[in-house]
């Protein structure tokens, strides 16, 4: 049975180190939920409080509403796989597998049936007698999950587990663990740095920083609705534009930007707003007569081909740069590089933003 979890004003010290600082969060029964965040941002911390290897300095956790704070690991109904895997190396596979169900005193005939069923389950049907030493990365990754599913635990956190993964490793494990949430029903806690993992996985995810919360919602409101310009960064609207001035004018937004007035149609409302999120692939590129209002004066400074388009590297009169991401099929269009353009701003080409107290001061 999935479990929900509570997280209720938690802070962690290290000394004079805060890993952790008031957080408040709520992680349903059953969602797949992630915690993304740069290294030290608390992510680790946070997980390890959940599964009950550390205790916080104040604060509770709460499963399903009961508080496990005091909880050694072994008696909570959560299973962690941690990033080293920490398989043992004497051991088959199969006893690797079952090694908990032994130490809780499941019968031999039980434990087989369950080892035989979880191999299954992560397709490592016909393993059970296998050395784990010989097998390839991403089988031991299967056996490092397949002992921790073994246990049916209500919550199954993951501790960057796809780390020292190859690409198509990682690609594959990644849709295993969309699988394995499906098939078992649980509630998962993945810790990532991985953007691409977190935003294809999650019900929900939360963007973690300096031991705070900057964001937690769905993977789509991270880009519709950033809270600041360190999470529209994080999820990848790089290029973030400081406007003269942001204002409202009846149900749209108007930013004035290098001596020119933008007209942003419906953007959301600018009361704390003093920035622009970028998204390069809703700009194009327009001749110098478009229509002031919807367009913007630049000056061509680069473009790089990606594959599927080009990369322009823009400059706006003020200095401020900024990248259109154009398709390939307008080759015949392209200006050359310093040549005077305009750039035309679909809906939600910039997304107005506050600036996040902790990176106010980092350079743009
Ligand atoms: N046992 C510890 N003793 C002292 N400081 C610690 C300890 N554990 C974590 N910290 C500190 O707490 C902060 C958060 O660490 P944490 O490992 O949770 O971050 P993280 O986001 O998981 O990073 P990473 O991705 O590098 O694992 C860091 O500044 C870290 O140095």
């Amino acid at each position: 049975m999935a479990i929900s979890i509570g997280i209720d004003n938690v802070t962690r010290t290290f000394g004079t180190v805060k890993a952790l600082e008031r957080v408040g969060l709520k992680i349903e029964a059953g969602e797949f939920f992630t915690l993304l965040g740069s290294s030290g941002s608390g992510k680790s911390t946070l997980l390890k409080l959940i599964g009950g290897f550390d205790r916080p300095t104040t604060g509770r956790v709460l499963f399903d509403g009961q508080d496990v704070t005091d909880m050694p690991a072994n008696r909570r109904p959560s299973n962690t796989v941690f990033q080293d895997l920490a398989l043992f190396p004497h051991m088959s596979v199969g006893e690797n597998v079952a090694y908990g169900l032994k130490v809780k005193g499941v019968a031999a005939s039980e434990r087989k049936k369950r080892v035989e069923s979880t191999l299954a389950l992560v397709d490592l049907t016909g393993f059970a007698e296998r050395n784990v030493n010989l097998l390839s990365g991403g089988q031991r990754q299967r056996v490092a999950l397949a002992r921790a599913l073994v246990m049916e635990p209500g919550i199954l956190l993951l501790d960057e587990p796809l780390t020292g993964l190859d690409e198509r490793l990682r690609q594959q494990m990644r849709d295993e663990f969309g699988r394995l949430h499906q098939r078992t029903g649980s509630t998962f806690v993945l810790v990532t740095h991985n953007q691409d993992e977190a935003l294809s996985l999650s019900d929900r995810m939360a963007i973690m920083h300096k031991g705070r919360l900057e964001q937690v919602g769905r993977p789509a409101d991270f880009f519709a609705n950033p809270a600041n310009d360190f999470v529209a960064r994080f999820v990848g609207m790089e290029r973030v534009l400081k406007p003269e001035r942001l204002e409202r004018s009846g149900s749209d937004t108007v930013a004035v930007i290098a001596g020119e007035r933008l007209v942003l149609p419906g953007a959301r409302d600018v009361g704390e707003m003093g920035l622009l999120a970028v998204r390069p692939d809703r700009i194009s590129l327009a001749n110098v007569h478009a229509a002031p209002g919807s367009s913007l004066a630049a000056i061509v400074a680069g473009r790089q081909f990606r594959g599927r388009f080009f990369d322009f590297y823009l400059e706006l009169g003020d200095g401020q740069k900024l990248d259109a991401e154009i398709p390939i099929e307008f080759a015949d269009a392209w200006p050359e590089t310093g040549k005077p353009v305009r750039l035309e701003f679909a809906g939600g080409a910039l997304v107005p933003v506050p600036a996040s107290g902790a990176t106010a001061n980092r350079d743009t």
